[in-house]
């Protein structure tokens, strides 16, 4: 007998079709062990989908949890003078413990809105890897490394402190931690520690994820100091490849929308962010038309100013037709996809889809709602209706982390609480009121 059986609802298949039908969930492998005919199984542990949909956990496949701490901080700005005048100075007075209570909010709000995974990018990794095992969701965590008003001696450092982090951490959590070398961006490292670390990191085997063609303002100086498009200096440095996602992708030409086709680099597109920054709109249509992996983050809490990665399907699907100005262009179908298997492939995790042998990462929505009524397309509602309010249940590697909106694997309140201290705490130093 499998250990847990979602039962009662309907299931959107990998193919996007939607049928009615119970899954069974293996618990010792974490996996899904099948999908069968609805009353045909049973197992120790139900949990009842009646009136939902069973969809894979959504994947965020770009953000800073710990952020949750800034959200409302600083808005209405555009992306250099939001960082320098307003985050780097406050992040300079976080602490390991304000990244672990930040980090415990984000996770509680992913997992309440049908999040199982999500990609990462900071720093005091080990307290987010800590809060990850708790919560029991997976992530792929990085310490990121900037070297930009750095001298040597400490931007060095940050660079081995971000191969030194990718290797220690890979595999914890039991397996539900993976990770990747994170140089910032091309503009935040300089190209001496790039030459040198960038072949540490493929030596070592490591994926990477940075950030790239966010802005104008990040493509021009590389332009005029290099003659050569951001990522064709990039391509220079050994950065693109398989096992390479970058973040955002706003500012791309055809030149590199092929190089990131050529070399099997993903993109994680984060449209709530890029345009609340005014970053400008990513060429979704485009990237997969040229055959590219894009997958769906956040960015975040600061630039977004949530983590429900509902809103950024909606968004995408969205800001795609007005890209191409093609109202057929980013269609649900597409925009669904991109939150679920493209994540998973940029993320290397065997997600984001429900069929026997994938990792039990569900979620199951509550389509009984006014604003799901009626119900004539089921990927139409996930891509412009559904909240991340409607997820009744969430489970990650076989376990359930959210049964009917209670979070059982960490203490809502508690972190809710602590995360309010914190954030209040750390912007009375930041602001010198203490
Ligand atoms: C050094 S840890 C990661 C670093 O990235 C900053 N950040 C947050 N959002 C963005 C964005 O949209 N583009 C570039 N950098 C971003 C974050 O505040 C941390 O300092
Ligand atoms: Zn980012």
């Amino acid at each position: 007998m499998s250990d847990l059986l979602v039962a009662g609802g309907q299931v959107l298949r990998p193919d996007l079709t939607v049928e009615r039908a119970d899954v069974l969930v293996d618990r010792e492998s974490g996996d899904v062990a099948d999908v069968v005919e609805p009353g045909t199984a049973d197992a120790a542990e139900r949990l009842d989908a009646s009136g939902g949909l069973v969809i894979p956990g959504l994947i965020n496949a770009h953000g800073h949890v710990a952020m949750t701490l800034l959200r409302g901080y600083a808005d209405d700005k555009p992306l250099d003078a939001w960082l320098q005048e307003d985050i780097w100075p406050v992040e300079a007075e976080l602490t390991a413990d304000d990244i672990a209570a930040g980090a415990e909010l984000g996770i509680v709000e992913m997992i309440k809105s049908g999040t199982t995974a999500f990609s990462d990018m900071y720093f005091h990794v080990d307290r987010i890897a800590d809060a990850v095992e708790r919560a029991g969701v997976r992530a792929v965590l990085g310490h990121t490394a900037v070297t930009v008003g750095k001298d040597d001696e400490a931007a060095r450092a940050d660079m081995q402190r971000s191969l030194d982090v990718a290797k220690e951490l890979d595999d914890a959590a039991d397996g539900r931690v993976t990770t990747t070398f994170q140089p910032h961006s091309l503009t935040t490292v300089g190209e001496e520690y790039l030459r040198e670390f960038v072949p540490k990191a493929r030596e070592a085997d490591l994926p990477i994820h940075f950030h790239a063609n966010e802005t104008e303002n990040e493509v021009d100086p590389i332009v005029d100091e290099h003659g050569l498009r951001p990522l064709e200096y990039a391509a220079d440095l050994d950065l693109l490849g398989e096992d390479t996602y970058v973040a955002h992708g706003v500012h791309l030409d055809e030149t590199e929308v092929e190089l990131l086709a050529d070399t099997g680099t993903g993109v994680a597109h984060c449209p709530a962010s890029n345009m609340k920054l005014a970053s400008g709109m990513a060429p979704v249509q485009r990237l997969r038309d040229a055959g590219v992996t894009v997958g769906i983050g956040t960015d975040g809490a600061a630039s977004n100013n949530d983590l429900d990665a509902f809103d950024e399907v909606r968004d995408a699907a969205m800001i795609g037709k007005l890209a191409a100005e093609d109202a057929g262009a980013v269609p649900a179908e597409a925009a669904v996809e991109m939150v679920t298997r493209g994540s998973a492939d940029l993320l290397g995790v065997d997600s984001g889809r429900v069929e026997a042998g994938a990792n039990a990462d569900l979620a199951v929505v509550d389509l009984e709602a006014p604003h799901l009524t009626p119900a004539h397309d089921l990927v139409s509602h996930l891509a412009y209706a559904v909240r991340g309010s409607d997820v009744r249940h969430t489970v990650c590697a076989g376990e359930v982390l959210m049964r009917d909106r209670e979070v059982v694997t960490l203490d809502e309140r508690a972190v809710r609480e602590r995360a309010s201290e914190h954030a209040r705490d750390l912007v009375a130093r930041a602001e010198g009121d203490d």
